[in-house]
């Protein structure tokens, strides 16, 4: 398993289809080790969720879209939001991707929880954004709050990922 650095990052966002589409600049979301991913939309997470071994009585919690203010900010206070990235990610079938928040978001005290990226996936990914600092935290429009690290397999994989997330939120 190695961890890809910028060299190999650009040849894959060259490629077809590219490793990340949509990003708002390339060139600054391209770090040494990863890429940015931005913040395209902020939601809350209403209800309660469920889930079961086979999925079949799986329930995904509702939600409302919070607006931006006419300056492109929004005041988060304390508590649990879903955020939705900008870029579109495709996972080739030789590759899988875990992602960390950028430390800024750790040192005001919000952070992010995220889980695989599977070989094959593709789509416009959701995290969870939690705020623990009291006084809450704010985030512009097309802020850059995460970043995905791509791991190679040592092969690729016989089945690709084909989950219900599959090319979710891409219209
Ligand atoms: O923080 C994350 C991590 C991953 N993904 C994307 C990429 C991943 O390949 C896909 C599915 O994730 P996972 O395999 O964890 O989904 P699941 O909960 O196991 O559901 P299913 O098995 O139906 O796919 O969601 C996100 O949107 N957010």
């Amino acid at each position: 398993m190695t961890l890809l650095s910028s060299t190999e990052l650009k040849k894959l966002i060259q490629a077809k289809p590219p490793l990340l589409e949509n990003a708002i600049d390339i060139e600054t979301q391209t770090q040494p080790n990863g890429l940015e991913l931005t913040l395209k939309e902020v939601k809350t997470i209403e209800g309660s969720g469920a889930v079961d071994f086979d999925n079949s009585e799986r329930k995904l919690p509702d939600g409302k879209t919070l607006e931006f203010g006419n300056d492109g900010w929004i005041h988060l206070p304390e508590g649990i939001y879903k955020v939705l990235f900008n870029e579109i990610v495709n996972i080739p079938m030789n590759l899988a991707a875990i992602a960390k928040p950028r430390s800024t978001l750790i040192r005001c005290g919000a952070t992010l929880e995220t889980a695989v990226w599977d070989a094959g996936y593709s789509g416009r990914s959701e995290s969870m954004l939690v705020v623990y600092n009291t006084a809450g935290f704010r985030l512009k429009k097309d802020a850059r709050i995460m970043q995905l690290l791509f791991y190679t397999l040592d092969g690729e994989v016989e089945n690709g990922y084909s989950g219900i997330y599959q090319n979710e939120n891409i219209k």
